[in-house]
């Protein structure tokens, strides 16, 4: 049988440096587990368009269109900040989502017992921690037409459009349930019926899909911005949470914080089956390039590397190998090795990335 094939997107800034780390963990599998993935690499966001003079060059979207799982750094940066809108490095990583048709972002938010201490909120609150923010992906005021900005009489005005279809409702839905069925068999739909109208569709999509299709999973119902405060108030009386396009960016960013830090964050971005079966697939961590760190060896490299666990276990059927890699971060992480956004005001002395990439290796090898 054919080795799986991953296309890697490094990105920009700390995106390369966090997926170097991951290459080391593919390195791995293939040396300690005889799993052997055929892996290329390819450009996209700012460095592709120092290159090719646009964020996501048609070779390289034929290419993600082509593997069994694409696996994504980050993308952006300020020297990129007053390009033309249209070849901005974000809108290379919304090609690849739109084009995949990624419509299902699943957002876990795991918070790792040896971290209960430091999230900003209290110890009670986040200890044990384990939801699932369902973010629809391909949709929504993201790209809801007419946009643009336009001259209105003596001014201009901006307009984006929050559009959802019946159907774009009812696939993500469905996603949301199916994994809560494998999960706590809840799932709570966030929106804002009371002011929008695409907000009254979502909520009757929603319910109707299961009424008709899942009845056995317990469903609710919050506007977004309770569920935002709820998030912080008691995150865990959340299981799978499903939402919009861009009331999923938002509600995800803040669910890092329950976690400790934006840098413990993955994510699996999952399309319809393709022929092998598998699901049209992209992997990435929730943070961004961050420009404050890049270049300095200091970023987490846990959100990509529970990317690659993550692809593991919706790409390639490999729940065990996902759970390995997932206990040798916990692991790491109960031994106190800390990258600098896991330190405290107290201080004491953080690893770089390199480091912590080592030490996650170090407890795969004693997992064997
Ligand atoms: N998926 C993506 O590629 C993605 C996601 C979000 C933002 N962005 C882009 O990234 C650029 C910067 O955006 P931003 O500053 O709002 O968000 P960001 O996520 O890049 O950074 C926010 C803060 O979190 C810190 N941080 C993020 N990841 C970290 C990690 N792995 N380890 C340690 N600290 C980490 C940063 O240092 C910064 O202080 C922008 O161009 C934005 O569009 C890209
Ligand atoms: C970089 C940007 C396009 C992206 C988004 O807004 O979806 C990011 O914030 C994310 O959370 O993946
Ligand atoms: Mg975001």
């Amino acid at each position: 049988m054919a080795n799986p094939s991953l296309l890697i997107l490094a990105g920009d800034g700390i995106g390369p440096e966090v997926m170097a780390e991951v290459k080391k963990i593919i390195a791995w599998f293939g040396t300690r587990r005889g799993v052997t993935f055929d892996v290329t690499e390819d450009l996209v966001g700012g460095c592709a368009y120092d290159k090719h003079g646009t964020p996501l060059h048609d070779d390289t979207m034929a290419k993600a269109q082509a593997v069994d799982a694409v696996l994504l750094g980050a993308v952006g940066g300020p020297q990129y900040d007053n390009l033309d809108f249209s070849v901005k490095p974000e809108r290379g990583l919304l090609r690849l989502r739109k084009e995949m048709d990624l419509y299902s972002n699943l957002r876990p938010a795991q918070c790792f017992d040896a971290l209960a201490d430091f999230s900003s909120l209290k110890k009670e609150v986040v200890a044990g921690l384990d939801i699932v923010i369902v973010r629809e992906l391909t949709s929504g005021v993201y790209f809801g037409e007419p946009r643009g900005i336009f001259t209105e009489g003596n001014e201009r005005v901006g307009i984006n459009t929050q559009r959802y279809t019946e159907s774009e409702i009812a696939r993500v839905a469905r996603s949301a349930f199916e994994l809560a069925r494998r999960r706590n068999n809840k799932v709570c739909s966030m929106e804002k019926a009371n002011v929008m109208e695409s907000g009254i569709l979502w909520r009757q999509v929603v319910q109707e899909i299961h009424d008709k299709e899942y009845p056995d999973v317990a469903l609710s119902h919050m506007y977004a911005d309770a569920g935002a405060m709820q998030l912080c108030r008691w995150p865990k009386q959340f299981d799978v949470i499903v939402t919009d396009n861009l009331f999923g960016d938002l509600l995800s960013d803040a669910a890092a914080m329950l976690t400790g830090s934006l840098g413990m964050l993955p994510s699996a971005s999952l399309g319809a089956p393709m022929a092998n079966g598998r699901p049209k697939a992209l992997y990435e961590p929730v943070h961004g390039s961050a420009p404050d760190i890049a270049g300095q060896g200091k970023a987490n490299p846990i959100a990509c590397i529970l990317s690659f666990a993550m692809a593991l276990r919706y790409s390639f059927d490999m729940g065990d190998e996902a759970t390995r890699v997932e206990k040798a971060v916990e692991k790491v992480l109960a031994d106190g090795v800390r990258t600098a956004d896991l330190m405290g005001p107290e201080g004491g002395t953080p690893v770089s990335t390199a480091q912590m990439g080592d030490a996650i290796l170090a407890a795969l090898d004693a997992s064997l």
